[in-house]
């Protein structure tokens, strides 16, 4: 028996799950890693621990399955999105912790650069602290002699994808560095039609393009793991972002398919097919995925910053909760928000706003709000941000979604997914994996390999384990949707300066 392994480097864990040739787990492992927070709007994660964290979860994954890495027939990798490092290509070593994508340090930088749309027809993104390149920037111009180490061409630039598939395939000593399109289309840097590094921006943030990793398709060899002791000499045959990945594994194919993953952000991606779609409505356009030979997928994207990193913030900042299960628990104490609304806008506003001056609000209280009431209006903000974008798109598209692929840590709160088809007033739908992101690495590295077939073999293996159909009136959602439009209004123009 043969599996294929799925490494997941999220933004709280690094996970590895084993799929068998059903598209079924038989082992998994998984470890979470500090969250670096030196400052109002900063987060970074140290890379080392990051891969030493990979290396752990992989060796542990294969021992709970009792297998050695001569039965893995091919590894993935999906990894937390726009997340940057910088290191030497000599030693290994990071020259800065990496810079997570919720990091909001970049906002001058991103200020002078101009417009918010300037690169948008180019790289199908606006503007913000969001993307890679304004993180590769902070760095160039903040680590002392980073910037002409990078012109000497000491250092080595990529998305967590590169930094672990330069470790894998054997680091200072010949690793390999490349990324896959749909990494590279999250840096601000790579032009959305040709696929390649846009030299003219690269120039305007003085980023050296001999920092940067070849960009390749998502599902192909990138080559062999070696050096590190695990999976040696099993191929490394898919990297994509973990949304983009999860849009893979929820067998989004078609155009017209749409996912949302309900994890520390939200993230709703919409199949366009080979067409690049423009937003004009707040949205992003991004590469689906590119399966080596073919041409690519684009997918329209709604980024939501803060949902699940919500409960999280109930849990260790509030402590009203002990888990995060349990936010559905104290939710159910009461029957409706009693009037509370909480934008959670810790990282500024991402889709369809991009307002990096918003920060979190909590509005339409009086003495008769409760613990339970404001539990209720934390994961109402998931379900509120979600339709934002589903707006948008359906306007960007010039489509009426007819239903939503669900999956990530949230969705197993039933509350919170009976709201979501409430407000979306179509159903709301949860495979049988939910570990779409790993799946998704896993289908796109077994099909560089001939581990399955074709993509139609993996869409048989979807299967739906249960659907929340819309209950709610029109009236009511009309009327809670005006609510929470106020309550976003209430949220921008808060910060100002850096
Ligand atoms: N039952 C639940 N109800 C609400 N939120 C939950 C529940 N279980 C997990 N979460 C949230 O989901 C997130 C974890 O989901 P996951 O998909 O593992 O995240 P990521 O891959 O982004 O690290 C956490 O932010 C956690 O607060
Ligand atoms: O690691 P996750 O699941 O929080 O996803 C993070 C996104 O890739 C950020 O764009």
């Amino acid at each position: 028996m043969t599996y294929v392994a799925a490494i997941d480097q999220g933004t709280t864990s690094t996970r590895c799950i084993l799929f068998d040739h059903d598209g079924s787990p038989v082992a998994s492992a998984q470890r979470e890693h500090t969250q670096v927070l030196p400052g109002p709007g900063w987060v970074e994660h140290d890379p080392r621990e990051i891969w030493a964290n990979t290396r752990d979860v992989v060796s542990q994954a294969l021992t709970r399955a009792g297998v050695s890495a001569s039965a893995i027939a091919a590894v993935g990798i999906a990894n937390q999105r726009e997340t940057t490092v910088v290191w030497d290509r000599r030693t290994g070593e990071p020259v800065y912790n990496a810079i997570v994508w919720q990091d909001t340090r970049t906002a001058r930088i991103v200020r002078e650069l101009g417009e918010p749309d300037r690169y948008r027809e180019v790289t199908g993104l606006p503007l913000a602290t969001y993307f890679a390149a304004p993180k590769a920037k902070w760095i160039l111009d903040n680590v002392d002699g980073a910037r002409a180490r990078a012109e000497r061409g000491e250092l080595l630039l990529g998305t967590i994808d590169s930094w672990l598939l330069w470790n894998m395939t054997g680091g200072p000593d010949g690793g390999v560095h490349r990324t896959d399109v749909t990494n590279a289309s999250r840096t601000l840097l790579m032009d959305l039609g040709t696929l390649s590094w846009d030299a003219a921006i690269a120039g305007e943030l003085g980023i050296p393009l001999s920092m940067l990793p070849e960009i390749r398709p998502s599902a192909e060899v990138y080559g062999r793991a070696r050096g590190s002791r695990v999976l040696d000499g099993v191929p490394i045959a898919a990297a994509l972002g973990d949304q983009h990945a999860a849009t893979f594994g929820q067998v989004c194919f078609e155009p017209g398919m749409a996912k949302n993953t309900y994890g520390t952000g939200n993230f709703v991606l919409l199949n366009t097919g080979e067409r690049a779609a423009p937003s004009t409505n707040g949205l992003l356009t991004t590469v689906a995925y590119q399966i080596a030979g073919r041409p690519p997928a684009y997918a329209l994207e709604g980024s939501i910053a803060v949902t699940g990193s919500l409960v999280q913030w109930l849990r260790d900042n509030l402590g009203l909760i002990d888990s995060a299960a349990d936010v559905e628990t104290l939710a159910r104490t009461v029957d409706d928000n009693g009037g509370a609304y909480f934008v959670p806008a810790f990282s500024g506003l991402f889709a369809p706003h991009w307002r990096a001056d918003a920060r979190g609000a909590l509005v339409g209280l009086t003495r008769y709000v409760n613990r339970g009431h404001l539990a209720r209006a934390v994961l109402e903000a998931t379900a509120f941000q979600v339709r934002e974008v589903v707006d948008a798109m359906n306007a960007d598209a010039g489509l009426e979604l007819t239903e939503l692929r669900a999956d990530g840590g949230m969705v197993g709160n039933e509350l919170l997914m009976q709201f979501q088809a409430d407000l979306l007033g179509v159903p709301v739908v949860r495979p049988r994996i939910t570990e779409t992101t790993a799946l998704g690495a896993a289908y796109a590295a077994g099909l560089a390999v001939g581990y399955w077939s074709g993509q139609d073999e993996l869409s048989a293996l979807w299967s739906e384990d249960k659907r929340w159909n819309p209950a709610m009136t029109p009236e009511a959602r009309g009327r809670t949707l005006r609510q929470w439009h106020k309550a976003v209004q209430r949220s921008l123009d808060w910060a100002d300066g850096d």
